[in-house]
């Protein structure tokens, strides 16, 4: 008789406990339902004042204090290199301005934005020194791209070190930029990252990227991701950025 009851109370607090996570995960979905009825194709205007706006008065590329003596040196030798013409640095302003220009088109069916102001890029939504430091140096004629990268702590996976999603993100970007001026604008079809050793949140490293091979919309990439000191290799990536057909999409 014992044992009858204690099953039956088991069962009936299996029960209660699936029915509580139910709730709770239908409860989720409407609130996330919710927030996308009001503006289908807006949700994150609902977030409000969490919400960043881009600005193009800062350059965030340029030093600020979060940035360690070795972002700053390396910062320093790059600037010098562009003296001779070879190298160029690439302000937050040019990046606005792609940016600007990419707001604007119209391809798959996803529409021009209309809003005057649009968010801030993902990279550039965390406050100094708790994201995404960096500052990227553009090569003509080499087809080369160096960004010049210091992760947070808001970007931390495993204890200690930087996400793969952040390093990825870093050079997904950087090399968007080179293929995009390259030959226009251009998404990512495809990116294979290898991780060969973790990278300490806050230490600098230095992404290489450059174009391998262009074939009609196609461009093909690699890139590497080193330490300050260039000892030691962290990950390297090799992908596929398509230029937009936009006369395809427009239709
Ligand atoms: C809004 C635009 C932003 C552009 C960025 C610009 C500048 C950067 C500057 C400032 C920064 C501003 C913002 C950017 C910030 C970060 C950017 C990070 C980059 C991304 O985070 S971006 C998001 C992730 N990305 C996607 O969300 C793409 C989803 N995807 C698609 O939208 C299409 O898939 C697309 C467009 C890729 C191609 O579509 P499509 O219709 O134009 O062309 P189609 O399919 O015909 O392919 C043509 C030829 O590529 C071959 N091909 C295609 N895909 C392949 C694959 N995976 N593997 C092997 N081959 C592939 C085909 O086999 C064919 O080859 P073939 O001609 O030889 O037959």
């Amino acid at each position: 008789m014992r044992e009858g009851l204690r099953a039956t109370l088991a069962v009936s607090a299996g029960f209660w406990c699936a029915l509580g996570e139910m709730l709770r995960s239908c409860a989720a979905r409407l609130r996330m339902l919710g927030a996308l009825r009001k503006d289908e194709h807006w949700p994150a205007r609902n977030l409000g004042p969490a919400l960043r706006w881009f600005s193009s008065e800062k350059d965030f590329c340029l030093p600020n204090p979060s940035w360690s003596e070795d972002l700053r040196h390396l910062f320093h030798q790059f600037m010098k290199k562009c003296e001779d013409g070879s190298w160029t640095y690439i302000s937050e302003k040019e990046m606005l301005d792609l940016q600007k220009k990419a707001s604007e088109l119209s391809f798959q069916n996803v529409k021009p934005m209309k809003k005057k102001q649009f968010p801030s890029t993902l990279t550039r939504n965390f406050q100094e020194g708790l994201g995404f430091e960096y500052a990227m140096f553009y090569n003509k004629d080499e087809r080369r791209i160096v960004c010049l990268f210091q992760g947070g702590p808001l970007l931390q996976g495993f204890p200690g070190l930087l996400h793969g999603g952040a390093i990825v993100t870093m050079v997904d970007y950087s090399i968007s930029i080179l293929s995009t001026k390259t030959i226009g604008f251009t998404m990512t079809a495809y990116i294979n990252i290898t991780y060969k050793r973790p990278i300490p949140i806050g230490s600098v490293v230095v992404i290489n990227g450059q174009v391998d091979k262009i074939e009609e919309r196609k461009v093909f990439l690699s890139s590497s991701v080193h330490s300050a000191d260039e000892k030691t290799l962290y990950s390297e990536a090799t992908s596929l950025f398509v230029q937009l057909n936009l006369e395809k999409s427009e239709t």
